[in-house]
């Protein structure tokens, strides 16, 4: 049986809301943006196309520059942060603050979140003093984090409970892409909130992907991200392997650049991981949360993810080594220690 057909005998037909998925790059935006305000658009006062204050919650790696680059594009940003500190540098670009996520949801428009796992990013939206309880119908949510669909759905029924609207929109692309504004964000929930906010994701991202109902946006980033931490796993194996058997591990990341397996992941990190340094851009803690969300996500529609399964051995092997806090690229470390605890026994 061809390929094509194995999988549409085996697989249930997609989704209607799948199907009428939206994808918009930058600069199909900017052209669609250029033609409107030749006409009747309106642009804020720094050339960002909405009109609103807008609250940024969570300022870690991926908050901080995500959070910078709409005050620099001009928005009118209030920020909070568990540890008040980390708000320091986005003041000093000019937001405002206020002291619980409430707060900031009821004064702003459109409020942002992009915290660490599930239990923070619902904790943060429904929790005391959280989100919810300061918006109101008109208000839009637009949660960013990596989470599992359950909890995103719970976050979203919160949400509309107060009469707002709720987008899910975790994002593919890690410290560097944020900081350049070149995130991809893979939205799902209340379409409207989804075109009100689009300037703002196209201020923060290239690109943009609009994929139905909640829960479709945190299935699309575990299943990227599930890709990428196995990818991770095989490199660093190869990696391990060539210098073993007296090959330069230097030239194995420029003979992979060069052919058809060549990923920016592994020029980017070859380098570092080849001199043990993993300064941490995607924390390993957050690559294993998110493998174990993964797992879950295939196990709820009986799938076998058995590549997934061993990495995320791994991920966990290198967690209780202390490498939490390192960049996930330190999995390697977990290889090393495996293959001398071998080799002495
Ligand atoms: N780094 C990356 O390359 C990417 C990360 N992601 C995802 O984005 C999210 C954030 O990642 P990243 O910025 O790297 O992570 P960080 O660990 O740097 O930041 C986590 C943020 O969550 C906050 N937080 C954690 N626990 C709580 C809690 N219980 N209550 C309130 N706030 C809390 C932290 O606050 P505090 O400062 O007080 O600790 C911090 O603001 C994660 O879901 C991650 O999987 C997605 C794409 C890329
Ligand atoms: O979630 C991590 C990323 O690089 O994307």
């Amino acid at each position: 049986m061809p390929a094509a057909a194995f999988f549409s005998a085996a697989l249930p037909p997609p989704s209607r809301t799948l199907s009428r998925r939206l994808v918009v790059s930058r600069a199909a935006a900017a052209a669609a943006s250029a033609s409107a305000s030749s006409s009747s658009g309106w642009q804020g006062g720094g050339g960002v196309e909405f009109q609103g204050k807008v609250g940024f919650l969570g300022l870690g790696i991926m908050g901080a520059p995500m959070a910078s680059n709409l005050i620099k594009a001009g928005c009118d940003v209030t920020v909070w942060n568990r540890t008040k500190s980390k708000c320091d540098p986005l003041l000093s670009l000019g937001a405002k603050y206020e002291p619980t996520p409430a707060q900031v949801a009821s004064s702003c428009d459109v409020t942002f979140a992009m915290l660490a796992d599930p239990q923070s990013a619902a904790e943060v939206a429904c929790g005391s003093s959280g989100a919810a309880e300061g918006l109101a119908p008109g208000k839009g949510y637009v949660d960013v984090s990596t989470v599992d669909g359950a909890t995103s759905k719970l976050i979203g029924e919160r949400i509309t409970s107060t009469g707002a609207s709720f987008l899910e929109a975790p994002v593919s692309g890690s410290k560097k892409p944020a900081e350049d504004g070149l995130l991809i964000f893979l939205t799902a929930g209340d379409e409207s909130l989804y075109k009100r906010v689009a300037p703002l994701l196209d201020v923060m991202g290239k690109s943009r992907f609009y994929l139905g109902d909640v829960g479709n946006g945190a299935a699309m980033k575990l299943v990227v991200n599930m890709v990428m931490g196995s990818m991770m796993v095989s490199f660093s194996e190869g990696l391990l392997l060539s210098e073993k058997v007296g090959l330069d591990p230097n030239t194995l990341v420029e003979v992979i650049s060069q052919g058809a397996i060549s990923a920016p992941m592994f020029s980017l990190k070859g380098p570092s991981m080849v001199k043990a340094a993993y300064p941490p851009a995607f924390p390993l803690k957050h690559q294993q949360k998110d493998l174990r969300l993964a797992l879950a996500l295939a196990e709820s529609v009986s799938q076998s993810i058995p590549t997934v399964a061993a990495a995320n051995e791994l991920y966990k092997a290198a967690k209780s080594l202390g490498l939490s806090d390192h960049d996930f690229s330190a999995v390697i470390e977990a290889l090393k220690a495996k293959v001398q605890s071998q080799s002495s026994q």
